[in-house]
């Protein structure tokens, strides 16, 4: 996993007190690494329009517009006119090496945006949104310098914003780069060195991007097993029976060695998926929640009193009953409509959708600070896994999943893990790595994924 900064200005600053390196120098490293970046892969490339604004954003971008004169035709755009020193300096130096400086924007092979970065601390105008509007609508590769222009600090879009296919960020990655709102904007990321080895310009966070090699799947690693050394799953499945059936089958499939499921009504299942009405003896982890529909309080109350490990979703997060067990080390996956209805059951906030997936960072870290035991799993494009202050974020995922029945896939995948022993927290973010990479491995299209392909392509990682 990756660390990831709500904030790089106190980074920018110890790299001046620490290691000596001034401010024109990190520019330097800055510039060079996007220039770096660019001869690499696209020499075979002729032009190159590199759009500025006042800040410091702007003047990396007149920085790079020095590296690469001489490999490229490079056409700098100046949105407004430099207005700290070192963009001042920056600029100088260019004037005095007779650079073209464009004075209307135009198409490219390569664009890259540099208008603003993490100082953009108002809404856009309308020049700004004016030429962001403009650059999107070119055909061209499209690079965005440390943040794409028009999302915030806290990864917000109030207008619009640069359009990115790559987006090199500076230094260490930002927080602000993850948000659900941020993702049809960032492109592929990159991490830009600024001089000094990424791990000496990091300091400790709390907060993490996931990587693929974080996902440790339920191999068998020993011979002398039988089912019942793979945990027993107990499913409950409620009045609208398909949400547990999906589950009950996504966590057979990822390996837990018993599944039973309780229902009261009698269910057309697989042979290999057994039935009861009551919990089972030697169960190993409940998954519960799933299109529970109508229920009886008292009985749900009993199995959630009950110490066996839980995955709890859905209808549970429009009931009362579920605050009485905050304090248990259980894992929660709501959607961002009922994580608001839970945030108001726990009485942390009452919250449209709007406003929770404009700042999901900051709400989920409200509630791990009020319940730290709990592992909230909080579903979206990028799916945020925290526990006790610590928070995951999860990138995988794709429209592919936007889908009935691709949640109860994950209920059945981390009850699955749950019941094979994994931690709370562990199963949470196997679960949803193996989740989200599944379905990027679903080749058809990205329209016609159904629960059962999700399954299929989970049992094929
Ligand atoms: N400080 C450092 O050591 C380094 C800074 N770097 C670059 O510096 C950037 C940050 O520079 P700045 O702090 O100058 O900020 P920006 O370059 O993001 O520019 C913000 C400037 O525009 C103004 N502004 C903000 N929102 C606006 C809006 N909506 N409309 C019009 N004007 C607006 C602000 O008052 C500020 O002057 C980073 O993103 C990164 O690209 C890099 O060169 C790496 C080193
Ligand atoms: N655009 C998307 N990008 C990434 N993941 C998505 C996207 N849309 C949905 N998902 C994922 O699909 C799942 C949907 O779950 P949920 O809303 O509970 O559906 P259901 O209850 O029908 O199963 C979540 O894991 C969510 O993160
Ligand atoms: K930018």
């Amino acid at each position: 996993m990756q660390k990831l900064f709500d904030e790089v200005n106190s980074l920018d600053k110890r790299c001046y007190e620490k290691f000596f390196l001034s401010e024109d120098l990190l520019m330097e490293h800055a510039a060079s690494s996007m220039a770096l970046y660019i001869s690499e892969n696209y020499l075979h490339l002729n032009s190159i329009l590199i759009v500025c604004g006042s800040g410091n954003n702007g003047a990396d971008g007149i920085t790079l517009a020095r590296l690469l004169h001489t490999k490229f035709n490079v056409k700098l755009f100046l949105a407004s006119s430099p207005k700290s020193p070192i963009s001042e300096l920056q600029l100088k130096r260019v004037e005095a090496l007779g650079l073209e400086i464009v004075d209307a924007l135009s198409p490219a092979d390569i664009i890259v945006d540099c208008l603003f970065g993490t100082g953009l601390n108002k809404p856009l105008n309308e020049d700004s949104i004016n030429i962001i509007n403009t650059l999107n609508s070119y055909d061209s590769i499209k690079i965005a310098c440390d943040i794409p222009s028009g999302i915030n600090n806290i990864g917000q879009v109030e207008s619009i914003a640069f359009e990115a296919d790559i987006t090199i960020t500076m230094g260490a990655l930002k927080t602000s780069l993850f948000t659900d709102l941020a993702k049809d904007y960032v492109g592929e990321i990159i991490v830009a060195n600024l001089g000094v080895q990424r791990n000496l310009y990091e300091v400790e966070s709390n907060k993490y991007l996931l990587e693929a090699s974080d996902m440790k799947l339920p191999f068998r690693n020993k011979k002398n097993a039988h089912k019942g050394t793979y945990g027993h799953l107990n499913v409950i499945v409620g009045s609208k029976r398909g949400a547990g059936i999906i589950a009950s089958k996504a966590a057979f499939g990822f390996g837990t060695g018993l599944l039973s499921v309780i229902s009261k009504e009698d269910l057309d299942l697989p042979y290999h998926i057994m039935q009861t009405d009551t919990i089972s003896e030697n169960c190993t982890a409940i998954a519960m929640g799933m299109g529970l529909g109508k229920y009886d309080k008292e009985e749900i109350r009993k199995l959630l009193n009950t110490d066996i490990p839980k995955i709890i979703d859905a209808d549970l997060f429009y009931d009362e009953l579920i605050c009485e067990f905050l304090d248990k080390e259980i894992v929660l996956t709501p959607h961002p409509k009922e994580f608001c209805s839970l945030l108001k059951l726990c009485k942390i906030t009452d919250i449209d959708v709007i406003e929770l997936q404009n700042n999901r960072f900051k709400y989920v870290e409200e509630f791990s600070k009020k319940y730290p035991k709990i592992v909230l799993l909080l579903k979206g494009a990028n799916v945020i896994i925290s526990q006790n202050e610590k928070l995951y974020v999860n990138t995988f995922g794709s429209a592919v999943l936007s889908k009935g029945g691709s949640g109860d896939v994950l209920s059945g995948l981390i009850g699955s893990l749950l019941a094979q022993k994994y931690k709370p927290l562990d199963a949470a973010i196997s679960a949803s790595l193996a989740h989200t990479l599944a379905a990027r491995k679903y080749s058809k299209n990205n329209y016609s994924m159904i629960p059962s392909d999700l399954v299929e392509e989970i049992r094929r990682l």
